[in-house]
C-alpha cells in the first residue's frame, strides 16, 4: 500500500539525451513528497520541460529511474505506462490544450472516458464547480477567455483525482489575475486534496506560491529551496543563474 512516505515522484540519476550533442538532463535526482508544490525554474534550455516529460512518463529516460506514486516506469510497457499516466498523472500545459469541438463539460469527462471509467453523477458538475465554471459548462473553448481555459483544463487534469500534476508554464499565457486564480487552484489542489503539484515556470511570483523551487542549469538541480520562498529571493536567484550561464 503506498503511504504518505513513497514519494509521489522520484527521479534517480535521470539522464536524457537528444542525439550526441545534447544532454538535456544530466544524471538528475529529484523527490517529489506527496502535498508538497514545487517550482520548476531555471534558465532557458537548462532542461526543465524534459525533467516534466520525464517524470511524467511522457517521455523515457535513456538512464536511471523514474517512479510515479510507487511504480517504477522502467519496464513497464508502453501500455502499462499509458494506463498508469491516466490514472495517477495530470498535465496541464501553457496553450491550455483544450479540445475545441467539445463543450467545457465534455472536455472534462474526457480523461475519465479515456482510462475507462464510467463519471459517478455530479464528479464533473462538482469538478467544474471547482474551479468556478458551473455557468460555463456548455462553452466551447472559443467562447471561453484565457483564464476560463487554463481553468477547464485544470479540471480536466484533476478529475481522476491523480497523485500528481504536473504544470507547464500554466500561468505564461495569462495575465496577473486570472494566472493568480489558476495558481490558486493548483495550492487548492495541493492543501484540500492532498495531491502533488510540480510546476514549471520563469515567473517569481508564480514559483512563491509553491513550497520548494529547485533551480536547473544545464540538465542539473543547482539549488533547490524549501519555502515559504518569496518572489524577490526567487528572482535574485534567477538572475545569478541566468548570469552565470550566460
Ligand atoms: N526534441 C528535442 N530534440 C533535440 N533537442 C531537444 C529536444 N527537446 C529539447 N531539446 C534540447 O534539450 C535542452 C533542454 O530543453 P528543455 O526544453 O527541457 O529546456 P527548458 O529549460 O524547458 O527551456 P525553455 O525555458 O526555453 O522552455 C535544450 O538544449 C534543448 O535545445
Amino acid at each position: 500500500m503506498e503511504t504518505d512516505a513513497t514519494a509521489a515522484v522520484e527521479l534517480r540519476a535521470v539522464t536524457k539525451r537528444y542525439g550526441s550533442m545534447v544532454t538535456a538532463l544530466d544524471a538528475i535526482d529529484a523527490r517529489f513528497a506527496r502535498a508538497t508544490f514545487t517550482a520548476v525554474m531555471g534558465p532557458s534550455g537548462s532542461g526543465k520541460s524534459t525533467l516534466l516529460h520525464c517524470a511524467a512518463g511522457l517521455d523515457r529516460a535513456d538512464g536511471g529511474e523514474v517512479t510515479i506514486d510507487g511504480t517504477p516506469l522502467r519496464g513497464l510497457s508502453e501500455r502499462a505506462l499509458t494506463r498508469l499516466r491516466r490514472s495517477r498523472v495530470g498535465f496541464v500545459f501553457q496553450a491550455f490544450n483544450l479540445i475545441p469541438a467539445l463543450t467545457a463539460e465534455q472536455n472534462v469527462v474526457l480523461p475519465l472516458r479515456f482510462a475507462g471509467r464510467r463519471p459517478e453523477p455530479g464528479a464533473v458538475a462538482a469538478m467544474l464547480a471547482e474551479v468556478g465554471l458551473t455557468d460555463r459548462a456548455g462553452h466551447r473553448p472559443s467562447e471561453l477567455s484565457g483564464g476560463q481555459q487554463q481553468r477547464v483544463a485544470i479540471a480536466r487534469a484533476l478529475v481522476t483525482r491523480p497523485a500528481v500534476l504536473f504544470a507547464d508554464e500554466p500561468t505564461g499565457a495569462l495575465d496577473a489575475r486570472s494566472g493568480a486564480e489558476v495558481l490558486r487552484l493548483l495550492r487548492a489542489a495541493v492543501d484540500r486534496h492532498r495531491q502533488t503539484v510540480v510546476m514549471v515556470t520563469h515567473d517569481p511570483v508564480a514559483a512563491a506560491h509553491a513550497d520548494r523551487v529547485l533551480f536547473l542549469a544545464d540538465g542539473r538541480v543547482v539549488d533547490d529551496l524549501t519555502g515559504p520562498v518569496g518572489a524577490e529571493k526567487i528572482a535574485v536567484h534567477t538572475a545569478r543563474l541566468e548570469e552565470a550561464t550566460r
